[in-house]
C-alpha cells in the first residue's frame, strides 16, 4: 500500500487535479472490518468532521474506538492499495469539495485519559478533546496546560501539529507518543525523535498514527488558580480571535519575525470575501465559513491572500492549515 503523502500531509495538491473519484458512482456501503464490530463505511460527508464545516465524502471512512481496530483498519486498506487519510478532530483541516479517495481514519472515538499522581504524568488517547484536558487537569490543581484551552483539537492531531499558544506548546510538555505503523508496528517515541518546531514534527507528511500521548505536568498548584490562569488565557483569545463562525485558527504560520495577522490587515485585506469565505474583521489570519462556503472558495481566498501579502511585503506566508484533496488550479 501506499500512504499518499499528500493526501496525509496535504502538500502538493496540484498533484491530484483532474482525477476522478471512486466516490462518484458508489451507493453506500458498510462493512465491518474482519475481526472486529468496527464498520467502515462509503461515501460519507466530511464536512461534520472539520471545523471549517467544508469538504466532500470521503470514499472510505473508519472510526475505530480499539487498537485492534485501528490495526484492522490499516490492514483493510493495504489490502487494497488504497491511499489513507489521518483525521483528528479536523481543526486544522481544508478538504476538497471532492471529498477524498481511499480510507479516512477518523481518531476522535480513541478516548481515554489517566493522570498518574505519582509522576504527574497524564496519558490521553489521540481522541480525547485537547480542550476536556486542559480542564480536567486544571481542575486537579495540575499546571501545565493552562495555555491549551480553546484550541479544538484533538490529543494526537495537536502532538502532530505541535499545537500551542501562549507561549507554551506541545513540544514542551510531551514525554512521548505512542505511534502505530501502517505495517502494525508500534513505536513510543520521545519528543527529540519527533524534530519539533514551531507548529511543526516529524509526523507531518507521515504515515503513522497517533495512538496516544503522555505529557509531563505539575501537580499540587492550588485549582482554584490553575482554573483562574486557564479561564483567563480563554478570555484573552475570545476578545482577539473571532470564534463565532467555522474556521481553522490561523491559516498562516508567522513567518518570523512578523506577525501573519498584522501583515494581512496592513496589506487591506480584513473583510475581503470569496464566495462564502471571508478574512476575519476580528482577525486577519483567521478566515472564516460565513456561510454556504465552499473548500474551494476558502482555498481561492489562501492563495489571494498569499498573492497580495507577496506583492506588498516580498514575504511567503506558509499555511498552517492542511489542504488536503483535489482544488482548481489558481
Ligand atoms: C477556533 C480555532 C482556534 C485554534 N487555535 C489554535 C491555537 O491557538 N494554537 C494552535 O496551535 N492551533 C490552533 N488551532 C488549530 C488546531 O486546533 C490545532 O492545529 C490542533 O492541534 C489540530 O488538531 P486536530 O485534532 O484538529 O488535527 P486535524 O486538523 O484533524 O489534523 C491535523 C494534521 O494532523 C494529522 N493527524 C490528526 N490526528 C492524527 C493522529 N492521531 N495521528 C497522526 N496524524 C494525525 C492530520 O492528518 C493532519 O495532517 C485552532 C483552530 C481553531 C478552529
Ligand atoms: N470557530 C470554530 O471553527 C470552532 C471553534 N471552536 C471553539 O473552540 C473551543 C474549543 O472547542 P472544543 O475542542 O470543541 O472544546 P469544548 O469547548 O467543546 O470543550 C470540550 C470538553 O472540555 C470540557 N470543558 C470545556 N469547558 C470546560 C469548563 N469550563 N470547565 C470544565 N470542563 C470544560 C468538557 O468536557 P466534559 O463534557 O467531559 O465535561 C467539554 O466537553 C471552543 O471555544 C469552541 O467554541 C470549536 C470548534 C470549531
Ligand atoms: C490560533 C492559532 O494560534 C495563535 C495563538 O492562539 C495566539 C495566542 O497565543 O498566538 C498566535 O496568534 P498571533 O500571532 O496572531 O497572536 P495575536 O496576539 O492575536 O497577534 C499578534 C500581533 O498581530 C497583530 N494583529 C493581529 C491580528 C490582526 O488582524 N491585526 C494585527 O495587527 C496583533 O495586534 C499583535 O500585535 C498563534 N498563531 C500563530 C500563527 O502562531 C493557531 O495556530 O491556529
Amino acid at each position: 500500500m501506499t500512504v499518499s503523502k499528500d493526501l496525509v500531509n496535504g502538500l502538493n495538491v496540484a498533484r491530484f487535479q483532474g482525477q476522478r473519484h471512486k466516490t462518484d458512482n458508489l451507493k453506500t456501503e458498510k462493512i465491518c472490518l474482519p475481526g472486529t464490530e468496527c464498520l467502515v463505511k462509503s461515501h460519507v460527508s466530511l464536512a461534520s468532521f472539520t471545523s471549517f464545516r467544508v469538504g466532500g465524502p470521503a470514499e472510505w471512512l473508519v472510526a475505530p474506538k480499539h487498537l485492534n481496530e485501528l490495526e484492522a483498519s490499516f490492514e483493510w486498506a493495504i489490502n487494497r492499495d488504497l491511499p489513507i487519510t489521518l483525521l483528528g478532530a479536523g481543526s486544522n483541516l481544508l478538504i476538497s469539495d471532492r471529498g477524498l479517495s481511499g480510507l479516512v481514519i477518523c481518531t476522535r472515538h480513541l478516548r481515554y485519559t489517566y493522570f498518574d499522581q505519582e509522576t504527574g504524568q497524564v496519558t490521553a488517547a489521540a481522541g480525547e478533546p485537547l480542550v476536556r484536558l486542559a480542564w480536567r487537569a486544571a481542575e486537579l490543581g495540575w499546571s501545565g496546560l493552562e495555555w491549551a484551552v480553546g484550541i479544538p483539537g484533538s490529543v494526537g492531531g495537536s502532538v502532530v501539529m505541535n499545537a500551542g499558544a501562549h507561549t507554551g506548546c506541545m513540544a514542551d510538555i510531551l514525554v512521548n507518543a505512542h505511534v502505530l505503523s501502517p505495517n502494525g508496528s508500534l513505536e513510543i517515541l520521545t519528543p527529540e525523535k519527533l524534530g519539533y518546531n514551531y507548529r511543526t514534527s516529524l509526523l507531518q507528511g507521515d504515515k503513522r498514527l497517533v495512538t496516544q500521548a503522555t505529557f509531563q505536568l505539575k501537580p499540587g498548584a492550588d485549582p482554584a488558580k490553575v482554573i483562574a490562569t486557564t479561564a483567563q488565557h480563554l478570555k484573552q483569545r475570545h476578545s482577539t480571535q473571532p470564534y463565532n463562525k467555522p474556521s481553522c485558527g490561523s491559516v498562516f504560520r508567522n513567518p518570523n519575525p512578523h506577525k501573519a495577522g498584522w501583515l494581512i490587515e496592513q496589506t487591506g485585506l480584513k473583510g475581503y470575501r470569496i464566495g462564502g469565505a471571508t478574512v476575519a474583521e476580528r482577525h486577519a489570519n483567521f478566515i472564516l465559513n460565513c456561510g454556504g462556503a465552499k473548500a474551494n472558495d476558502i482555498f481561492q481566498l489562501i492563495h489571494y491572500v498569499q498573492h497580495q501579502v507577496e506583492r506588498h511585503w516580498s514575504l511567503s506566508l506558509q499555511p498552517e492549515v492542511k489542504i488536503l484533496g483535489e482544488f482548481q488550479p489558481i
